[in-house]
């Protein structure tokens, strides 16, 4: 088939196809060759590029992995966490959130972390083929009115531990959600090449591990935006928990799948008290509803993936557990005053 542009519009309303659209990117080594770009600083590799599958094996990318030893990220501050900390941005994740953005344009309002110009004109050519072993994975095809969906793209997720250059922490992920709801999550470690997909009622490449400990779980949390999240976790589950410090919502909501990758730490939960974005947790939520775990609020609610940027409530990921009985032994954060 002869290389077309990005726009999705062809594919009207259907969220499968537009899913799997970000699928095959992944897939194909898109998003790995455009990583390996983060070290540039400049120009990405555009123009003349034959496709996203071409992007991922070019001498580009060498050079790109090249700059990246050198540590030019480009590191600045977008301004304060309500916390306090530094809100990072380096070069990879505006580069990284311009081919994403342009990739996955369908038609759809797409909420992505960094701003993209309106007036970039920049096409990627791709040939809308869906491998097979993803084709033949999703059981359900869904059609749903395009009004209906939202894609949250994170370019890229732990900034803070990439400009450490701590780059097991780091993913790239899309989600579409429908009616707010999340349906299909895409978490990408580009340092390692592996992707965790899932769609609700659709298939996925990822699955539970066989056991997790309720009693006395190792609990994943934030290294860099933790606030009171390891006194509520220890108040909650008892001196002998095993607090896991980590970076990235995508790093953290793989830690407790079976991924064969192995710089990925396992746990048994995810709790974050501070208020965090819906990019930032919208893959995961998706991932861990269709292989049947939950993602809500500390007090049990179900995040809706429409309207504003970011959830107050905290975050307890929890999945093969009675997720409900997990929520009322957390205490309320704004009695103990832990938030
Ligand atoms: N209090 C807060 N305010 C804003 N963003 C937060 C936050 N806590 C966590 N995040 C964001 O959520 C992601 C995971 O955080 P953490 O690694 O601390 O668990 C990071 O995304 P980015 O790296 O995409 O900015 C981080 O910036
Ligand atoms: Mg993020």
């Amino acid at each position: 088939m002869a290389p077309m542009g990005i726009r999705l519009s062809p594919w009207g309303g259907r969220v499968l196809p537009a899913g799997l659209g970000v699928l095959y990117h992944l897939y194909s080594g898109f998003l790995a060759g455009r990583f390996s770009l983060f070290g540039l600083g400049g120009e990405p590799a555009g123009g003349a590029m034959p496709g996203c599958v071409g992007a991922g094996r070019s001498p580009r990318r060498r050079r790109g992995e090249a700059r990246r030893e050198s540590n030019l990220l480009h590191e600045k501050s977008k301004g304060k966490t309500r916390e306090g900390a530094d809100d990072k941005m380096t070069s990879g994740d505006v580069l990284s959130n311009r081919k994403m953005f342009i990739c996955s344009r369908p038609g759809f309002p797409i909420n992505t972390e960094e701003h993209v110009d309106a007036a970039d004109q920049e096409v990627i050519l791709w040939d809308h083929k869906i491998p097979e072993d993803i084709l033949k994975q999703v059981t359900t095809p869904k059609e749903v009115p395009a009004e209906s969906v939202t894609v949250w793209i994170d370019p890229l997720d732990a900034t803070q531990e990439y400009t450490e250059d701590l780059r097991k922490y780091v993913t790239t992920m899309v989600c579409v959600a429908v009616n707010g709801k999340p349906v299909l999550g895409v978490i990408h470690k580009p340092f390692s090449e592996y992707t965790a997909w899932a769609m609700v009622d659709g298939g996925s490449n990822v699955k539970a591990r066989s056991s997790y400990n309720e009693k006395t779980p190792r609990i994943v949390v934030s290294r860099s935006h933790s606030g009171m999240v390891k006194q509520v976790a220890l108040q909650t589950f008892g001196n002998q928990t095993t607090i896991i410090p980590a970076g990235g919502a995508g790093y953290k909501v793989l830690a407790l799948l079976d991924v064969p990758d192995k710089s990925q730490e396992k746990a048994d939960l995810y709790i974050h008290v501070t208020y965090i974005k819906k990019w930032d947790i919208c893959a995961g939520n998706a991932i861990l509803k269709a292989l049947g775990g939950h993602m809500t609020t500390l007090s049990g609610e179900e995040i809706s993936y429409t309207g504003s940027d970011g959830i107050e409530g905290g975050l307890l990921a929890s999945i093969r557990m009675n997720h409900q009985a997990l929520v009322r032994k957390l205490p309320d954060l704004e009695k103990t005053g832990h938030k």
